[in-house]
């Protein structure tokens, strides 16, 4: 039997799995490296859960090359073993040419690295799990998986901007991410629920990037992420929507350039800004401070006010789906995101809620609630395998 590897490259994680090549793939293993930059954290489990190893890294020093190497180095025997027939990649931005998943070449990741500055916390750290694959197994065949890809089905208006046509032209348009994500929720609500799959849903993949998704009959119609991972809702560390007259005055009072500016809107902002304290959703509860509660109550206020955008755009709403590692664990999140959107009919069990249950919305609620964990390995796995399988499925 042969495998898929596939690397997920995050902005503070890098996530190593092995899955059986096959159009269901199942799991064998999974590596985690995360906490980069704070606190570092390396775990390696085989496809029952069981830890096979757990390693925690001096911090200092230990980057994202650093934790490139280490996933190297914990993936290297599955690797050399011989039974990986294709590696499959997470890549967050495809620009304007990019959608389908494709075959890497030292051409192509080039032509990504272009798109670096749109997706500062994320392309970098991609691309670069990428050459080191390259340098390690040059025959092995890499596969992208764009993060983009979901959202190109928007109809033309959701993703435009009203700034002069030449920009639009060049591709400085809204594109959208999390796409692997959503289309693995979507994936799983047809399997769980192939009416409310059909019909009008809003899906929230609320993690350390939060974003949100219309699908219509499983489409994605509008989303709240833009050009960039910015856009939108609030997150750990990124500010999300922001009115640009306070770029103009930052670079105006403060004298900041185009970096300045990444650092303060990507890295700076978010949960950690408005508290002071943290980006991390458990660290904030447990904090209990003022700020962390002011932080927290910014976030759902923003998730609800896009919610109402979102709602609009599909001209009404039936489901309602959370996701991603707030989405899933945390209910205090669920529970007031919920009430806030008892105007569009939403009543929540809260029984359910607090044992994150697959339905968590009352039986008279007019809009069902789920919580549908994410899997984006086994989306990337999947994708990588349709991908370069032939007639026969084989590899
Ligand atoms: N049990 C939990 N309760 C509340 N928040 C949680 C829980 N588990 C994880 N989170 C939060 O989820 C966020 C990370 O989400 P995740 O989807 O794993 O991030 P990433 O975008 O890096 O993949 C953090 O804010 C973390 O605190
Ligand atoms: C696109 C994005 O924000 O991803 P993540 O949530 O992994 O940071
Ligand atoms: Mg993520």
């Amino acid at each position: 039997m042969t495998s898929i590897a596939v690397v997920n490259a995050g902005s503070s994680s890098i996530k190593f799995a092995v899955f059986g090549a096959a159009s269901t793939p199942k799991l064998r293993l999974r590596g985690l490296i995360e906490g980069i930059g704070a606190t570092p954290r390396a775990s390696l489990s085989d496809a029952k859960g069981e830890t096979l190893l757990r390693e925690e890294p001096p911090p200092e020093g230990f980057d994202h090359a650093a934790a490139t190497q280490a996933m190297m180095r914990m993936a290297a025997p599955w690797l050399d073993g011989g039974d990986i027939v294709a590696v499959g990649h997470r890549v967050v931005h495809g620009g304007p040419e990019f959608s389908a998943p494709l075959r890497l070449t030292p051409v192509i990741v080039d032509r990504l690295m272009t798109f670096i500055p749109l997706a500062p916390l994320h392309q970098p750290h991609n691309l670069a799990v990428i050459r080191a694959m390259f340098a390690a197994y040059p025959d092995l065949p890499q596969i992208a998986c764009f993060d983009t890809a979901f959202h190109r089905s928007q109809p033309q208006i959701a993703q435009a901007f009203a700034i002069p046509r030449k920009y639009s032209e060049e591709g400085v348009r809204r594109y959208g991410f999390h796409g692997i994500s959503y289309q693995y929720v979507v994936r799983r609500l047809k399997e769980a629920a192939p009416d409310l799959a059909m019909g009008r849903v809003i899906v929230g993949h609320l993690g350390n990037g939060a974003s949100l998704c219309a699908v219509s009959a499983g489409r994605s119609v509008a989303s709240t992420m833009g050009f960039t991972a910015v856009d939108g809702l609030m997150m750990g560390t990124r500010c999300g929507a922001l009115d640009p007259g306070v770029l103009i005055y930052m670079m105006d009072q403060y004298r900041m350039g185009a970096r300045d500016l990444e650092d303060l809107i990507y890295r700076q902002s978010g949960l950690l800004g408005v508290s002071g304290l943290s980006s991390d959703m458990r660290s904030l509860r447990a904090a209990g401070a003022p700020e962390a509660k002011e932080a927290i109550a910014l976030f759902v206020y923003r998730i609800l006010r896009e919610i109402g955008s979102l709602a609009a755009a599909l001209g009404g709403l039936d489901t309602l789906v959370f996701t991603g590692g707030i989405g899933e664990n945390d209910q205090e999140t669920r529970a007031a995101v919920a009430a806030g959107c008892a105007w569009l009919g939403v009543s929540l069990d809260d029984e359910a809620n607090r044992r994150h249950a697959l339905r968590i919305s009352t039986e008279g609620s007019a809009v069902a609630v789920l919580v549908i964990p994410t899997d984006e390995e086994v989306e990337i796995a999947r994708s990588a395998w349709e991908f370069g399988r032939d007639a026969a499925g084989r590899y």
